[in-house]
């Protein structure tokens, strides 16, 4: 018998992990795109799971932007089949109409369908290919758009998508190895076009900026700025533990959240309870920008009588004594007479993909 390729292994090692801590009630579905990092998780999972007494299936996305994606995504359930995986599913979705720029109207629709899929066949978990490199191109993006330690955090190993885990159990394997084991397995991964499209800022990361910084600090700079992501979340999940406390000490009892109480917490906390408050309010977490943040504080820390802090999602929050009050903004009639705190930096949003 040929040995297994150290890539192959390295991989069904990583889907074992990450199997390991999953409910055994329904399949786990694995994200497949074609391209190498979900080909070879897909190939990985379909090893792993019968092994480990689980089904586990494959939901490919045809966002219908590119010619050809309906054959890619066909292909792809095709060989899904052959490999024992089941169900499987090929999804269409409309991309068009949605808010933000393609890229986000894509991801959008696909987590969407994803989420879906999932709800449709009782899985367990979701599984995304999303490898080191994906981790360490988030990274730097956050560092680049000024983000704050939950940006900086990258993307989490786990998270709930509409009620569903959504798994990423390739954080600590490089797009090398992913691309070493569809080799080594006889795979052919698709291209994406978009992953080297100069349009795109994580394209230009990817294309031009990491190998300079591989070049310059040689290639352990992926693997630290992962580490990276991997030290900032430990500390995030601590800090907002305690936001999480002193937010439900911060209630005031006439409503809203007393402003005594917010000013005694570190600026760290008060960050997070804000953030948290704001979300709870309606704010979606993606608008919420480091302007919005700091104009809520300074209702708090830098009080001289100011006017309402608006907020996205049709909100804002005045300074009633000794609390802060939110109530729903008036529609604006004119847009220079509505203080609008913006900003498109995204503060502390996690930079998912
Ligand atoms: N069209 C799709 N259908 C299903 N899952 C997808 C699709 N596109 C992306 N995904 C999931 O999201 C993950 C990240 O995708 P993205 O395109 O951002 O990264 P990538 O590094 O190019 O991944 P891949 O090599 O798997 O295409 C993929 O590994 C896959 O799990």
């Amino acid at each position: 018998m040929a040995p297994l390729a150290p890539p192959v292994a390295a991989i069904r090692i990583a889907v074992r992990r990450a199997l390991a801590d999953l409910s055994t009630d329904g399949p786990v579905l694995v994200a497949c795109s074609g391209g190498a990092d979900s080909l070879a998780l897909a190939a990985a999972t379909a090893f792993v799971a019968p092994r480990s007494g689980r089904t586990a299936g494959l939901v490919t996305v045809d966002h219908g932007l590119q010619s050809g994606s309906r054959h890619r995504a066909e292909a792809v359930a095709r060989w899904a089949e052959q490999a024992g995986l089941a169900p499987v599913e090929a999804v269409r979705v409309e991309v068009a109409g949605r808010p933000g720029g393609p890229e986000a109207a894509a991801r959008d629709a696909r987590y969407q369908a994803l989420a879906e899929a999932a709800r449709r066949h009782g899985a367990s978990a979701l599984l995304t290919g999303h490898t080191r490199d994906d981790q360490a191109e988030t990274v730097l993006l956050a560092l680049a758009r000024g983000a704050g330690p939950r940006g900086l955090a990258g993307m989490p190993a786990r998270r709930d998508l509409a009620g569903t885990p959504l798994v990423r159990p390739l954080l600590e394997i490089g797009r090398a190895e992913t691309r070493a084991a569809c080799a080594a397995l006889g795979l052919v991964p698709w291209d994406d076009p978009h992953n080297s499209d100069p349009a795109y800022a994580r394209s230009r990361i990817r294309g031009d900026v990491l190998p300079v910084l591989v070049r310059a600090l040689g290639p352990g700079v992926l693997d630290n700025l992962a580490r990276t992501a991997a030290l900032v979340a430990a500390d995030n999940a601590v800090l907002d533990e305690l936001a999480d406390t002193a937010l439900s000490q911060a209630r005031h009892p006439d409503g809203g959240l007393a402003t005594g109480a917010l000013a005694d917490l570190a600026p760290a906390v008060r960050g997070r309870v804000l953030r948290a408050w704001a979300h709870e309010l309606g704010t979606p977490p993606a608008a919420l920008s480091h302007r919005h943040l700091t104009a809520l504080d300074a209702l708090v820390t830098a009080w001289r009588g100011q006017r309402a802090s608006y907020l996205p999602g049709g909100l804002r929050v005045l300074r009633r004594g000794d609390r802060l009050v939110s109530e729903a903004a008036p529609a604006p009639t004119c847009r220079t007479t509505v203080p609008q705190a913006t900003g498109t930096t995204p503060d502390e949003a996690v930079v998912d993909r």
